[in-house]
């Protein structure tokens, strides 16, 4: 049974949540733990497509410290929408920047995938909707995925004029066999659910939220009989080599990535994709 709210981090207004808040509803993640498991199932909660802002990304962080601190036996990372698991990173963040805020977010975005990529903690992602880009990236981060039917995911950034960091294009090398992952990331390729299934980019599928929560739970009960020290040691030694090259260039990355977004032709392809986004939602 899931007990109520351990912690809502960050409101949509930016103020942080306390404890045991008195509505999930107006919150940018929800988090509840299983009374029974110990598991937590972490609600993206920004609508309507959880695109990553500085806030979301904020509040993502903050919910991993909570998790690890109070030495959680397991995580699953769903979405409060019907039909988004993450829409990746809020392309607003990168249309006429500014500068400051831009550090800021993309180091919240680092930060946010050192803790959940190396955690000592189990990790799921139950991807109940469409997972494009920095969507894709969180479901990366987990050791496991289950997708929903009919819905599409990938690193797509080629599509868009722009160029995958490489703390990316590791963690979906990490998932899927070199080969696939270099296709992948050079067409920018977004996969059905059944097509992701083929290559590794998830694991399992599943017919509906509730049963994608449900294998992610099976899943996580796979290491009850596991010490859970050699499990994240395991898991962290596998990972620390792409920990460790983000580790030692954390601020040429950012640097690279403030250089890149706000040249003109990449300002001029993010303002034609989003002109793009609006005219679809408008139909
Ligand atoms: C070595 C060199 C390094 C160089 C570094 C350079 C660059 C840095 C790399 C950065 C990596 C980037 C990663 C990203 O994540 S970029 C974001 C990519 N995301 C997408 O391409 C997804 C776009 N969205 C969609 O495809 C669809 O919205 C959907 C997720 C499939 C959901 O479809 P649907 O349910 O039909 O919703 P709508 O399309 O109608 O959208 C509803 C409203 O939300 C707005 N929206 C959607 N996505 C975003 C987004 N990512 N950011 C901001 N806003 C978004 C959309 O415009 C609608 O708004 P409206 O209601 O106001 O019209």
């Amino acid at each position: 049974m899931l007990r109520s709210v351990l912690r809502a981090s960050t409101t949509r207004l930016g103020v942080t949540g306390s404890r045991f808040c008195s509505s999930a509803a107006d919150k940018l993640v929800i988090t509840e733990v299983d009374d029974k498991t110990g598991y937590a199932t972490v609600t993206l909660n920004r609508p309507p497509v959880n695109s990553l802002n500085l806030e979301l990304l904020t509040a993502i962080s903050e919910t991993l410290d909570d998790l690890q601190n109070n030495k959680s036996r397991g995580m699953i990372l769903t979405s409060s929408s019907k039909s988004v698991f993450s829409a990746g990173l809020d392309i607003m963040e990168m249309y006429k920047p500014k500068v400051d805020r831009m550090k800021e977010f993309w180091s919240t975005l680092q930060d946010v995938w050192f803790k959940l990529y190396g955690s000592p903690f189990p990790t799921v992602a139950a991807i109940n909707g469409h997972s494009p880009a920095g969507g894709c990236l969180l479901s990366l981060c987990c050791e496991y995925r289950v997708m929903c039917q009919n819905y599409t995911i990938g690193l797509n950034e080629t599509r868009l004029g722009i160029v995958a960091p490489t703390w990316f294009m590791a963690s979906m090398r990490n998932a899927m066999s070199r080969r696939d992952a270099e296709m992948a990331l050079t067409l920018g390729t977004l996969f059905t659910t059944d097509e992701a299934l083929k290559v590794g980019l998830v694991d399992e599928v599943a017919t509906s939220k509730e049963d994608a929560i449900a294998k992610a739970t099976a899943f996580l009960d796979k290491f009850k009989k596991i010490s859970p020290q050699a499990r994240s040691m395991t898991k962290q030694a596998l990972r620390s080599k792409d920990i460790m090259e983000l580790e030692d260039n954390r601020t040429q990355d950012i640097d690279l990535f403030v250089y890149a977004v706000t040249q003109p032709k990449v300002q001029k392809g993010l303002e034609m994709y989003l002109e793009a986004l609006k005219a679809k939602s408008a139909k």
